[in-house]
């Protein structure tokens, strides 16, 4: 999970009005501003969710509402879309826009979720389309009256057979539906399908450097089992709102993406290479697995992001990180104990955590794979002889993950693999065991890839 940007836009107010209008629930308010914000503004739905919760002033019980609506609706939306046009007989881009973002609203409450009353599904978006669209009001009426006999019925019968029937029903882009089918085999590529459109699993990292997993767990007062440094939380929690965040006691952080410094396993005393590092989850969590004890260069190109990073490891603690704003596929300097490579990817692992990731043009694994390898390199060349190297990425697509590790190792003899697949046995990649692929649907976690190679001369 990325910690939201400093300065939201979605703040400022806009799309969708100032107040829940009179007979809205603030919750439903909230996923109907942040519905026209994604899908007309382009904003991440994490961002305005955090945005717009905070101007309506939403309690800890409506922001999971709103939580469970807004990213429902944006994830579903192909689906939506299509039950919308069938039962309206329009197509969705002759719609206007409020009128369709109370339409998606009412139907995907409907459609998937049993305890909202139907009458408050109708109702609601009926009203928001009165505030914003009076002459659209009416359609919204009849389509939703529809939808509350007929959508669930309609969304049954969809075929999940070809990638094409699977990318409709499951709500994803085609191309990704014929990457999963392609490298999982169909029965795995429909169930992670079907666990992006699921709430994802939310997990708090305890920052040992100030605190521990126990302390930490009390002082919030929240329903959570703990795991090592990990508090897996019962319910959706506002980590970036508390105070504890304020004073760098938490990250969030899937587990999956704690499997990455786990790991590479660094130890006090280390100098640490950390490549491509902000918004900084791993290297604050390097910082206090090695105790704050030895070095950790982190290199991030985004000067905006690594500002953030800086502040990130001010507030945790981490005192022996030192920030370097550059091109990670540049030369380092040498003799690195250990070295984090964490390339931007395609993201496909965390389409549950960032509901609008799916519908985005942006960063398609064959546009990444050449940047991915550089980086590799450049990190590579940086390690000392007998040192470890880890590859992450968060990520299901072989064109980013075993090819780009492939590649590497057939023109770096001098590095070989570990063998992760004994130690999380749950974990181990479908094809490659050796190195760990988490599955959504299989782990309940984020999709990472990770490999760890070591240098033997
Ligand atoms: C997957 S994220 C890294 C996540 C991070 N390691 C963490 O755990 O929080 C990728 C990051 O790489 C940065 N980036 C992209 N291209 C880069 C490059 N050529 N050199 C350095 N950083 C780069 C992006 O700005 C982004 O912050």
């Amino acid at each position: 999970m990325d910690e939201p940007s400093s300065r939201d836009p979605t703040e400022r107010g806009g799309l969708g009005g100032a107040a829940a209008p009179p007979g809205v629930a603030p919750s439903r308010a909230c996923a109907y501003a942040v519905v026209r914000r994604v899908f007309e503004g382009g904003a991440w739905a994490d961002r305005a969710l955090h945005g717009e919760a905070r101007r309506l002033r939403l309690d800890p019980r409506d922001l999971a509402l709103a939580t469970r609506l807004s990213y429902g609706t944006v994830q579903r939306v192909a689906t939506l879309d299509h039950v919308i046009e069938t039962l309206s007989g329009r197509s969705t881009n002759k719609l206007d826009k409020p009128v369709l973002a109370a339409l998606r609203l009412g139907v995907f409450q409907l459609t998937y979720l049993d305890r909202v009353p139907a009458h408050a599904a109708v109702g609601e978006s009926v009203e928001l389309a009165k505030r914003d669209a009076p002459r659209g009001a009416g359609l919204v009426n009849a389509v939703l009256r529809r939808a509350g006999r007929e959508a669930r019925g309609l969304v049954a019968k969809l075929k999940d057979t070809t990638p094409q029937q699977a990318a409709l029903a499951h709500s994803h882009p085609e191309w990704i539906a014929q990457l999963w089918f392609d490298a999982l085999g169909a029965p795995d590529a429909r169930a992670l399908m079907a666990a992006d459109n699921e709430p994802a699993e939310a997990v708090l990292r305890a920052n040992t450097l100030k605190t521990t997993a126990p302390e930490l767990l009390e002082r919030l007062s929240i329903e959570a089992r703990l795991d090592g440094d990990a508090l897996i939380l019962d319910d959706a929690f506002d980590a970036f709102s508390s105070r504890e965040w304020e004073d760098g006691l938490l990250m969030p952080q899937s587990r999956g993406a704690m499997a990455v410094a786990r790991l590479l396993d660094p130890q006090p005393g280390d100098r640490v290479l950390d490549l491509c590092a902000a918004p900084g989850g791993k290297t604050t969590h390097l910082a206090a697995l090695m105790g704050n004890e030895g070095e950790i260069v982190a290199v991030e190109q985004h000067p905006g992001r690594a500002d953030s990073l800086r502040k990130t490891a001010a507030r945790m603690g981490a005192t022996i990180v030192d920030v370097h704003t550059g091109d990670a596929a540049q030369p380092h300097a040498k003799n690195f104990d250990r070295v984090l490579v964490d390339p931007p990817c395609s993201d496909l692992g965390t389409l549950a955590s960032r509901p609008d990731a799916r519908w985005r043009k942006a960063g398609r694994p064959e546009a990444l794979s050449e940047l991915q390898q550089q980086i590799l390199r450049a990190g590579a060349n940086a390690l000392r002889p007998g040192g470890t190297l880890v590859y992450s990425t968060c990520t299901i697509s072989p064109a980013e993950n075993e090819q780009v590790v492939s590649a590497f190792l057939a023109t770096h003899p001098e590095f070989t693999v570990d063998d992760l697949g004994t130690r999380l046995p749950l974990w181990k990649h479908p094809t490659m065991p050796q190195h760990l692929q988490t599955l959504p649907h299989r782990d309940r976690t984020d999709g990472f890839f990770i490999a760890r190679l070591r240098r033997d001369a």
